[in-house]
């Protein structure tokens, strides 16, 4: 079953185009990697999703239904971002408080046992934490929601990479035991590479690739050799990207099932990291993949 379905959304902000006919479906039970380069349209994605912005045009369903101003929708939804705010006087031990009274599926241990392991001082004001301690109240308050559609707009960017690998280990072991459909934003692609089930990959408002992240691992590759060897073997497959050094050739390719073996080239794998960066950059070409559905092992 779908949790999202975009269909041909635009977004508008002023003259400003930050969606261009946006398609997405997001299947249940699936971590979600939302990619692209700064000002590609992430954030207005997730915005729109969570009823915090109107779509300009286009359909929009979360659930099923629309999320704008819909309690029903948003009581199943958790959107985490960097930049939340708190009111003034709130402490940490209200804002874990308001997350119970916000979301159906809060556990309370949870987020006890996650502030003890973030060490967060759940007695002090939000406004005087450090930085990484208010990333770390955003993941916990994420995590503990259990909310069936949560989303991560990059509120781990205060945390160290000790605390990284403990948000991504307690989401990978909470989620394994509960599944849910999580969306995470980042531009720690690395990071997050094992995390991530399905990939949609965003860049200036128009979806480029939108595929099962193992099936995407698997058939992209960078093929090496003699320019005229290379070219014959890239005739016909998608290209992300290509750069040439004299007589040698350097192409990215995506939907390359198999390497032949004794061809003379030499072929290398390409992580998540290295795949959007080729795919994004000014001479990178925009691919089509087919979309599947990958589930963890
Ligand atoms: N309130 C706004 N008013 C005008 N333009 C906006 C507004 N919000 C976003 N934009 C523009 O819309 C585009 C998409 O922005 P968005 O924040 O969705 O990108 P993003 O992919 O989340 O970027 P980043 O990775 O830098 O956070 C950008 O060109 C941005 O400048």
């Amino acid at each position: 079953m779908n949790v999202v379905r975009m269909d041909r959304v635009t977004k508008r902000y002023g003259r400003v185009t930050a969606l261009d006919g946006v398609g997405i479906t997001l299947a249940e039970n699936t971590i979600h990697g939302l990619l692209g380069r700064n000002g590609a349209g992430k954030t207005t994605v997730m915005q729109i999703l969570t009823g915090q912005r109107s779509e300009t045009s286009g359909t929009v369903e979360v659930f099923g239904r629309h999320p704008y101003e819909n309690p029903d929708v948003l009581a199943n939804v958790c959107f985490v971002k960097e930049s939340q705010r708190y009111p003034d006087k709130f402490k940490v031990k209200h804002a874990l408080r308001a997350g119970g009274l916000l979301f159906p599926n809060w556990d309370a241990d949870f987020a006890a046992s996650l502030v003890a392991e973030f060490g967060v001082p759940v007695n002090q004001v939000i406004a005087k934490l450090s930085r990484g301690q208010l990333s770390a109240v955003g993941v916990i308050i994420g995590l503990a929601s259990r909310a069936p559609l949560t989303l991560f707009d990059e509120p781990y960017l205060g945390l160290d990479a000790v605390a990284r690998r403990l948000f991504y280990d307690r989401l990978l072991a909470d989620y394994a035991e509960r599944p849910r459909t999580v969306v995470l934003s980042t531009h720690l692609i690395d990071e997050v590479g094992d995390l991530i089930e399905h990939v949609v990959l965003i860049d200036q408002g128009r979806v480029l690739i939108d595929a099962d992240a193992e099936t995407l691992r698997g058939q992209t590759v960078t093929v090496t050799g003699p320019a005229d060897a290379v070219d014959r073997f890239v005739a016909g497959r998608t290209e992300l990207h290509r750069e040439r050094l004299g007589g040698v050739l350097r192409v990215t390719l995506t939907g390359v099932p198999e390497r032949p073996l004794d061809s003379g080239l030499d072929f290398e794998p390409v992580s998540l990291q290295q795949l959007v960066v080729r795919a994004t950059q000014p001479n990178g070409r925009p691919v089509a993949v087919d979309p599947g559905q990958g589930r963890h092992r």
